[in-house]
């Protein structure tokens, strides 16, 4: 796959985004039982050679990759677009985390390779900004930004959760047009559960899944267990086969 997958064009506008309105993705790879990590949130790499690059093109159509903070901690990802060729010059995905009570590890990949490699700075890493509760102590943002982060806050849900329908503004006053949400399952699940933004309009434009055919059997569902009721009916659903994985992508 040298070049753009094109049946990923009908379903991921990025070029029709606009910051008024981002473009938001929800996007994750599954086993065949359904789950997206193995026991104890150990990481499984499921998706085979092609759908990863899937992957890595579709980091490349997003401003920015979003993932909860249990996901950075238990995963410790790049959220980079490294398997491209770097010939491309494709502008790195911005990596956003969504961290109410800023656990942000400073010890992590991504903070790591921002200091660590200047040279790659905007070319192939972009600086971590953390999305984090306004209840956060002013010591503790310095302490992460400090150690190269940058952080943001904004009020958080009932739920002690940056609200999913006000994603979308969040992402407009940081000037993203588009975001890629690659999980977990408590993210994903809020964002499958919410359906509207908070101007009415529907949340989640696209979701892409990888299907890889295996089964873990004890470990992480694509949801919480007791979350899978309420949620959303698919719309102009469309599959593809990429190598051993099948690879569904549709609208809400
Ligand atoms: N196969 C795949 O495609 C992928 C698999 N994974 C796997 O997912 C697992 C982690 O999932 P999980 O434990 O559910 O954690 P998440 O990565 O979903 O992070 C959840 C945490 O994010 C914070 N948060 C902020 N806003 C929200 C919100 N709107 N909704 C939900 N949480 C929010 C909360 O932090 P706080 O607790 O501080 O309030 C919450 O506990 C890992 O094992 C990882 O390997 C992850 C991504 C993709
Ligand atoms: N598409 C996809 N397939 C898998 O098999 C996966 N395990 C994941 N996980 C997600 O990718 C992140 C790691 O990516 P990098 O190694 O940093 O490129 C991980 O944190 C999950 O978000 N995705």
């Amino acid at each position: 796959m040298h070049s753009l997958p094109q049946f990923l064009l009908d379903y991921i506008p990025t070029a029709t985004a606009t910051v008024e309105r981002p473009h938001i993705t929800l996007t994750w790879a599954q086993s065949l039982d359904s789950k997206i990590a193995g026991p104890g949130g150990s990481r499984v790499i499921l998706s085979g050679p092609e759908s990863m690059l899937m992957t890595h093109w579709m980091r490349s159509m997003h401003d920015a990759i979003l993932i909860g903070v249990n996901t950075l901690i238990l995963d410790n990802p790049r959220l980079q677009a490294n398997l491209l060729p770097p010939s491309l010059n494709l502008p790195p995905p911005q990596p956003l985390i969504l961290d109410p009570n800023l656990r942000f590890p400073v010890t992590s990949r991504i903070l790591n390779e921002w200091n660590t490699k200047p040279d790659q700075r905007g070319r192939t890493i972009r600086q971590p900004w953390i999305i984090c509760g306004d209840q956060v102590s002013s010591e503790r943002i310095r302490k992460v930004e400090d150690a190269g982060a940058r952080v943001v806050q904004f009020k958080l849900d009932d739920n002690g959760h940056i609200s999913p329908a006000s994603l979308p503004s969040i992402l407009s006053d940081l000037n993203l047009k588009s975001v890629m949400i690659e999980g977990g399952s408590k993210v994903l699940s809020t964002f499958l559960h919410c359906q509207n933004r908070d101007d009415g309009s529907k949340l989640v434009d696209s979701i892409v899944v990888t299907v890889a055919p295996m089964f873990i059997g004890e470990g992480v569902g694509v949801v919480p267990q007791g979350e899978d009721i309420g949620l959303p009916s698919l719309k102009n659903i469309h599959t593809e086969i990429m190598g051993k994985d099948a690879v569904m992508i549709c609208s809400l």
